[in-house]
Order: C-alpha cells, then sequence, then structure tokens
C-alpha cells in the first residue's frame, strides 16, 4: 500500500489513512445502549437547549426521558421491527423520540414537514407505520385514523389542551418501579434501526434500511469530523434532523459524545445567529447555502451580532464551490471551513476535512473516513483505478446501509454482492488520499440540499393530459445550488404555458420539489434502449449561462 494515497495496487483499492475504529465486539447490542454506555457522562451537564424557549435538558433528564418514553412505547405494544414514523421539525424532543424508539429494536422512519399530505401518506402506508410522533401543527397532514387502521398518535406539545391524543410530555414523566415491564426482544447489530428516504442513484425515493451496528460505527467515525475531543464545544442544530446529515449529528453521535447541542427549530439566518450569540455556539453544521447566506451579508451580519465565539463551519450535504468557500473565508478568517461528504446510504462513511490544514486544498472534500475503503470505478470498463483518475465512487465499511425497504432491484444495482456502495458520484482521490466530486452520474437535483428525485417529477408531469412526455434536469443557481427544470413534449394542438406546468406540479410536490423553469420541444433525447439523455439536456440548458 502507498502510505501517502492509501491506495493498494494489488486489489486497486484506496485504504482509509485515519485512525481506525474499534467496534463493540458483541452482537446483541442496540445503538441506544451504546450510546448511553459510551461515555461516563455527566448528568448535570446540558445535553439540549431550545433556542426559542430557552428550555434546557440536561444529560439525567435526556436518559430518564429516553427510559420514561421506552417503558411508554413497550406498554402500547411496540416491539422489535415495529416502524415508527417521526414527522416534526427539529426540537429539542427529537432525539428522545428516536432513542427511544431504538432501544426496543423498533426502526424510526423521517419526514420533511413540508412534504405534502400525500407524499407523508404513502410513506406511512409503504412503510407499514405502527405509531406516530408529530407536532399539533402537522395532524392535517396525516391520513384519516381510518385510513391507517387508528394508528396511534403522540403529540411532540407541552399543551394538553389541544387533542384527545396522548403528549411526549406525559410519556416523559412516566416513572419507572418495581411493576414496570419492558417487553424487549433481543436486538442485534443486524437488525434495522432507521428507515431514511432517499432517491439512490436512480429512479424514486426509497427507505434505506440502517441498522444499529452501522449507527454504532457512525458514531465511532464521527469525533474527528466534529472535533469532540476539544473541551467546551457547543453546537447548533440548524440542518433537519429528519435527513441523515441532522440525525446523524444532533440526535446519535454528538448524544454519545456528550456534548451541549442548542437546537432551532426551524432554519432562520437572524435567529440562528441570535442563537450562535446568545449560547456562545463554537460549532455550526450547515449546508452551502447557508454559507452562501452568510459570505453575502457578512458585513452586516458583522454589526449585528457577536460572532467570536464561533470557531467551526461544518458544510456537507451538496457541492460548495471554491468560489463560495474564498468568499466566506474572506469575510470571517477566524472561523475554519470543514467539509463532508456522505450519503443517507453510508451513514456518514464518505469523507471529511477535520482540520484547517487539510480543508486549504482547494476543492476537496477530505479524506476517507476510519475504516472505509473506496474504489474509483471506470464507469466504461469497470475496472477499478489508481491515484488522479476519475471514475465511480464505491464505498466499503461497516457503517454502508443494509440495502433498500422491500426494493430488491435497485439494492442489487446499488450494492455490490461483496459489499460495496455504488455511489453515483463521479470523483478522483489524489496523491495524498484526498478525495475530490467532480461530478454526479446518479440521477438528482440538490435544491437546498435537498433531493429531488427527477424521476417522481417526470411520472408526475407524464399525468398532464396535454403533456406526451417529459425530462427533468438540475438547472444551476448561485443561491439554491440547484432547480428542477422540465423539458416537455406538448399533445399536438396543445398551448399549455410554462407557468400553467409550474402550478399543475406546485399544487402536488413539497416545495422543493417544485419544478422552476420549463422548455417545451419538439422530443426528448434518448438512447437507444430510451433512457434519457439528461447531459445532453443539461448541456443545452446551460449554453446560454
Ligand atoms: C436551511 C435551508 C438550506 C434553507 O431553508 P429555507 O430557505 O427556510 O427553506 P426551506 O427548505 O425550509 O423551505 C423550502 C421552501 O418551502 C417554503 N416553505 C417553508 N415553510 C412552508 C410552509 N409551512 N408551507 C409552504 N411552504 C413553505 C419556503 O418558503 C421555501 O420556498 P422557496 O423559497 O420557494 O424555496 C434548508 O433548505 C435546509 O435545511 N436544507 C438542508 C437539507 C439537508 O439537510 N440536506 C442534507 C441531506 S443528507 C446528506 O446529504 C448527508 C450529508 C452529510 C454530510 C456530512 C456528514 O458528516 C454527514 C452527512
Amino acid at each position: 500500500m502507498n502510505p501517502r494515497s492509501g491506495f493498494c495496487k494489488s486489489n486497486s483499492t484506496f485504504y482509509s489513512k485515519r485512525k481506525p475504529i474499534s467496534l463493540p465486539p458483541y452482537h446483541s447490542l442496540d445503538v441506544t445502549t451504546f450510546i448511553s454506555s459510551h461515555h461516563h457522562h455527566n448528568n448535570d451537564k446540558i445535553a439540549f437547549i431550545d433556542a426559542s424557549t430557552g428550555r434546557r435538558l440536561s444529560f439525567g433528564d435526556f436518559w430518564r426521558a429516553v427510559e420514561s418514553v421506552s417503558i411508554c412505547l413497550s406498554d402500547m405494544g411496540i416491539r422489535k421491527g415495529h416502524v415508527v414514523f417521526l414527522l416534526s421539525p427539529n426540537s429539542i424532543f427529537f432525539p428522545i423520540v428516536c432513542l427511544s424508539v431504538m432501544s426496543l429494536g423498533a426502526i424510526i422512519t423521517t419526514a420533511n414537514p413540508l412534504n405534502t399530505s400525500q407524499e407523508i401518506s404513502k410513506q406511512i402506508f409503504d412503510s407499514k407505520t405502527a405509531l406516530i410522533f408529530t407536532i399539533p401543527q402537522l395532524l392535517p397532514k396525516l391520513p384519516s385514523p381510518e385510513s391507517i387502521n387508528n394508528v396511534p398518535i403522540v403529540l411532540m406539545t407541552t399543551d394538553h389542551s389541544s387533542s384527545d391524543h396522548q403528549t411526549l410530555e406525559d410519556m416523559m414523566k412516566k416513572e419507572p418501579n418495581d411493576q414496570t415491564i419492558i417487553v424487549k426482544n433481543r436486538v442485534t447489530q443486524n437488525d434495522a434501526a432507521t428507515l431514511l428516504f432517499s432517491s439512490g442513484t436512480t429512479g424514486v425515493s426509497k427507505g434505506v434500511i440502517s441498522t444499529h451496528g452501522n449507527l454504532i460505527a457512525l458514531v465511532m467515525g464521527m469525533t474527528g469530523r466534529f472535533r469532540t475531543h476539544e473541551k467546551d464545544q457547543i453546537y447548533i442544530a440548524t440542518v433537519p434532523m429528519f435527513h441523515t446529515y441532522g440525525l446523524a449529528a444532533f440526535a446519535i453521535s454528538l448524544v454519545a459524545k456528550g456534548c451541549t447541542v442548542v437546537v432551532l427549530p426551524k432554519f432562520d439566518l437572524d435567529e440562528m445567529l441570535s442563537a450562535i450569540h446568545n449560547f456562545k455556539v463554537t460549532y455550526l453544521p450547515l449546508v452551502p447555502p447557508i454559507l452562501v447566506g452568510l459570505a453575502n451579508n457578512a458585513d452586516l451580519i458583522r454589526k449585528k451580532y457577536d460572532l467570536r465565539s464561533l470557531r467551526y463551519v461544518l458544510c456537507g450535504g451538496a457541492p460548495l464551490s471554491v468560489g463560495v468557500m474564498e468568499e466566506f473565508k474572506k469575510k470571517f478568517s477566524e472561523v475554519t471551513i470543514l467539509q463532508g461528504y456522505a450519503l443517507t446510504e453510508s451513514n456518514g462513511a464518505g469523507a471529511s476535512t477535520e482540520t484547517l490544514e487539510e480543508s486549504r486544498r482547494h476543492g476537496t472534500a477530505g479524506l476517507i473516513t476510519p475504516s472505509t475503503e473506496a474504489k474509483i470505478v471506470d464507469t466504461e470498463t469497470g475496472e477499478a483505478l489508481s491515484e488522479n483518475k476519475t471514475g465511480e465512487l464505491w464505498l466499503r465499511g461497516p457503517s454502508i446501509m443494509k440495502g433498500y425497504f422491500e426494493n430488491g432491484e435497485a439494492t442489487a444495482r446499488t450494492l455490490t454482492s461483496d459489499g460495496w456502495l455504488k455511489t453515483g458520484d463521479l470523483c478522483y482521490i489524489d496523491d495524498d488520499g484526498f478525495l475530490f466530486v467532480v461530478d454526479r452520474l446518479k440521477e438528482l437535483i440538490k435544491y437546498k440540499a435537498y433531493q429531488v428525485p427527477p424521476a417522481e417529477l417526470e411520472s408526475l408531469l407524464l399525468t398532464h393530459p396535454e403533456i406526451i412526455d417529459a425530462a427533468v434536469i438540475p438547472f444551476p443557481d448561485d443561491k439554491v445550488g440547484q432547480y428542477p427544470m422540465a423539458y416537455l413534449v406538448r399533445r399536438s394542438g396543445s398551448s399549455l404555458s410554462d407557468f400553467a406546468v409550474i402550478e399543475f406540479v406546485a399544487k402536488q410536490v413539497a416545495p422543493y420539489k417544485r419544478i422552476r423553469r420549463v422548455a417545451f420541444v419538439t422530443s426528448i433525447p434518448k438512447n437507444p434502449s430510451g433512457k434519457i439523455l439528461r447531459k445532453d439536456l443539461i448541456k443545452r440548458a446551460t449554453s446560454s449561462l
């Protein structure tokens, strides 16, 4: 093996240069037990602060709440393998629900509260949800109780008068006593723990099954990325916990490391900056659009807020342009930008920069994460390539998902029989082992770092009586990254307008999935087997920019 790049010639594999993690050897172990025993927590230390109300939960409060909620869930009949749906914006209660559910071997599934009723109902049906946690404001988005077999609903609210549903606050008050029995089936590291949705490399959104073992590996691999070894670090949760990035960071890893997290219910630039100022936040995980917002308004921000506490921002979720990074560095020279690259399917595995020195390497996503192997595979020949050559990135390691939920075909397309995850990203690894993401092979649009699968919008467009063919592509934009653009073939004689198309889609999808640009064409370019030639359309759309 070449110690400089990590590349091993004999099997064409890149090995991580980071210190390997040592995983717990016990087969019977759930992630909640692992996290609760991972550190000798100081019970009085603050685990979570609600930035809007100032409410604080100490680690003692937190673990008592997890135990109480687990008892209540067990009393309600929740068992290993049941799916529990959590539909909520960020809150200090989000991690409590996740860890309680997983402690029983039940599986947590999440969704973006911006999703439409239709999208939410589909997830509830597809995942065979056994129980729902949500907030009162989102109740109208749920399907009627009869249509979902009266699945029990628990409200995450302090207001008891709002309805006749049970509340999380009541569950959190449950005191264990001599008669308390938690029915807990044996949970192994190989059992499913989370079911998060991702578009994968192609097609519509799919449920990603991650195991307890995957999440345990995730916790072990996160130390360097979050610099949890540095004393008195205070983190702020503004990226959503319903996606892998926020969930892995705030509901799992940082709890395990005994760190303090300030939680914002929703992203708002001013509220985020006030919270950084008020709570002396040191570490801000974010996505590129937030970095753009900070860089563009730096002078105003500096006048209004004291951000001297802030030492690190971690940028992940979507590609960060070198230009934006430079602009940010100029304006906030005392803040170190760290980069993180990972997928829902990889549970934190991918690459990261962990120091200022590493971040100085222009455009890199960082070194391969600990105990993870990488291959760069030529997309034409299937040959595994060496340093500085571009191909599809494949990853293998203890945090790679088990597969897609009830979708053997997509699983077989994405995971090889010997455990490699095909990421759908075109990358190269340089002489020093740094990963560079060059382009995306997978059919995916990233709007504000939210995934939008083109196939989902294409099939929706084809339900319009005046549209006979459709292709959806990413259109580049400085502020949001990319937005969905549609190329459409109209039925002959139709005078359907772009505005009407935009409205038609907007009514049926979450705001981040909206079509924001339309072009009419006489035919959609396809290869002989009928696959849309997206690259041609992207070239065409961007040629006039
Ligand atoms: C903070 C963002 C960037 C911006 O927020 P925003 O500007 O308030 O926009 P929203 O996204 O909340 O709202 C979207 C739209 O919905 C609208 N909206 C708002 N609330 C409403 C309403 N109640 N009704 C109806 N319309 C509404 C809102 O106006 C807006 O419309 P538009 O202006 O047309 O875009 C937000 O989009 C955001 O959090 N994005 C992050 C997504 C994210 O977490 N992605 C990560 C995926 S996972 C991944 O890639 C893994 C990476 C990873 C990396 C490193 C690691 O170590 C590990 C993992």
